[in-house]
């Protein structure tokens, strides 16, 4: 139900022998999350060709809010090999790193031709991974678009980018499927469809000009719909391939990461009831409606009508069921309240679920706020969240694969201070015994990834705010260093 209560459990203290690896079922997979572009650095080394990232942040460097960028970021593509023996060294059992598609494939197609330092340098890692006995999970897609599809036919924007998603899927699959045994096509479609499309605070940065927020171009109660069709056809296609080339031979995985909030209602009202249900389906519904029953939600389709695409008979087909599992991020919750349609002049997909979305009621926050604007924490969401997939789509097997918690970037304070992460240590406990509440109520969890290993590139933020569990020092050639959350974490997964 969604009237819930606030989120009550808070812990007396944080030491591992009230909840540690033991809490969750044997055979729980704990691992950390991370992705291409906010990592790897090497932007213009051994034949990388550029990604809509790499041009967004060299063109808008004002849409960062350091105006920094990716060239760098934690230069994981050279040091790889520390990143896994941090792994190693905290009782890690896995790792979710994503593959950089024009590190691969830097015109975007294979007509451009594989970039074979590319392909060493993921099998480099992936080898690493495995002599850890560290299990890799691949995700294909996690934002960074080939700027060349981009500038061919607008990416996202076209249907074009099915065949081309699939062909360099299948590049990824032949290279490296013999020992990646979990891949993940897409990361948080939502995001890259509304993020980069309705408010253009992500690459492209599309939306609408009315919206005046600073937009090179776009209109954003179309396009999020048309890039969110595409990506999920993309999604498929990507699928089938597996299934009909792959699967068999290789004995993996395949499935795909969606990101929600859990909604509260704002009050028990019956139409701030039904608001906070429609904020869900246009956010995780608008995904993982078609996936599991091959079509948009029904609020979609009766509030945004003729602007959301449509499926063939045969599309539908090959959408439902098209995963093994589910990939999903949780961080935060956010109140819901119906709000009528402000005008139909300036539709847009922010607007189209008519429900306002808010992180205080009667002025009292919802949770404690991290340094990123968005992030409040309420542990209790994602249990919620849990029981709400365990109901509505019939109880999927799920990896958590994003959760986590920012600070602001403080550099200037004493290296020891900036370590002392307190505020990261009671987020994940409190967030992982919610979890193992949810596993005991039945939900078909499987393992979970905190988000994120090391401190890297947040995207619009740059690297004012810090997401890692071990710290990165940028002004001295990217060290790490454990923050006291990796420590905590050294004791949690202890077997
Ligand atoms: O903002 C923190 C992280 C980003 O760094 C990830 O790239 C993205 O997958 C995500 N989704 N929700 N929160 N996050």
């Amino acid at each position: 139900n969604i009237a819930g209560a606030e989120d009550a459990f808070s812990p007396k203290s944080y030491d591992s022998a009230t909840l540690n690896r033991s809490s969750f079922p044997s055979g729980f997979l704990f691992g950390t999350a991370s992705s291409s572009y906010q990592y790897e650095g090497a932007a213009n080394v051994d034949g990388r060709g550029p990604s809509i990232w790499d041009f967004y942040t060299h063109r808008y460097p004002e849409k960062i809010t350091d105006g920094s960028n990716g060239d760098i970021a934690s230069d994981s593509y050279h040091k790889y090999k520390e990143d896994v023996a941090i792994m190693k060294e905290m009782g890690l059992d896995a790792y979710r790193f994503s593959i950089s598609w024009s590190r691969i494939l830097p015109k975007g197609k294979i007509s451009g031709g594989v970039n074979k330092k590319g392909v060493e340098y993921y099998n480099n890692l992936i080898n690493e991974l495995l002599a850890h006995g560290i299990q890799p999970y691949v995700t294909l897609f996690h934002w960074d678009l080939p700027q060349a599809l981009e500038d061919e036919y607008g990416g996202f924007l076209s249907p074009r980018i099915v065949d081309d998603f699939r062909d360099y899927a299948g590049v990824c699959f032949k290279e490296f499927g013999d020992r990646v045994k979990h891949w993940i096509t897409l990361n948080e479609p939502f995001s890259y469809s509304s993020g980069g499309y309705a408010q253009g605070m992500l690459a492209p940065g599309r939306c609408s000009e009315w919206q005046l927020l600073n937009c090179t171009g776009g209109n954003s109660a179309t396009e999020p719909y048309l890039v969110a069709h595409y990506e999920l056809l993309a999604h498929a296609a990507a699928v089938k391939l597996y299934k009909e080339k792959y699967q068999a031979s290789q004995k993996g995985k395949i499935g795909i990461t969606l990101v929600s909030h859990w909604f509260e209602a704002y009050s028990n009202a019956t139409h701030n009831r039904n608001a906070a249900l429609r904020a869900l389906d246009f956010m995780l519904g608008w995904f993982l409606d078609p996936i599991v029953y091959g079509n948009y939600p029904h609020s979609m389709r009766s509030l945004v009508g003729a602007r959301l695409p449509k499926f063939t008979k045969e599309q539908s087909a090959m959408l439902k069921g098209s995963f093994d599992f589910l990939g999903l991020n949780y961080y935060t919750t956010n109140y819901a309240r119906y709000v009528r349609q402000s005008n139909s002049v300036n539709a847009s997909y922010l607007t189209d679920a008519r429900a306002n979305l808010s992180t205080e009621r009667h002025g009292i926050p919802i949770g404690p706020q991290a340094a990123s604007s968005w992030l409040f924490v309420y542990p209790k969401g994602i249990w919620n969240l849990l029981q709400y997939v365990k109901y509505k789509y019939g109880n999927p097997l799920i990896y958590i694969t994003e959760n986590g918690i920012s600070e602001f970037n403080n550099s200037t304070l004493p290296l020891e201070q900036q370590l002392a992460d307190p505020m990261r240590i009671d987020y994940y406990y409190r967030h992982l015994w919610y979890l193992q509440r949810a596993i005991k109520d039945g939900s078909n969890v499987k393992g979970y990834f905190a988000w994120s290993l090391l401190d890297n590139f947040e995207w619009n933020s740059g690297y004012t705010v810090r997401f890692g569990i071990n710290y990165v020092d940028y002004k001295n050639g990217q060290k790490r260093y454990p923050k006291s959350s990796s420590l905590w974490f050294r004791s949690f997964l202890k077997k």
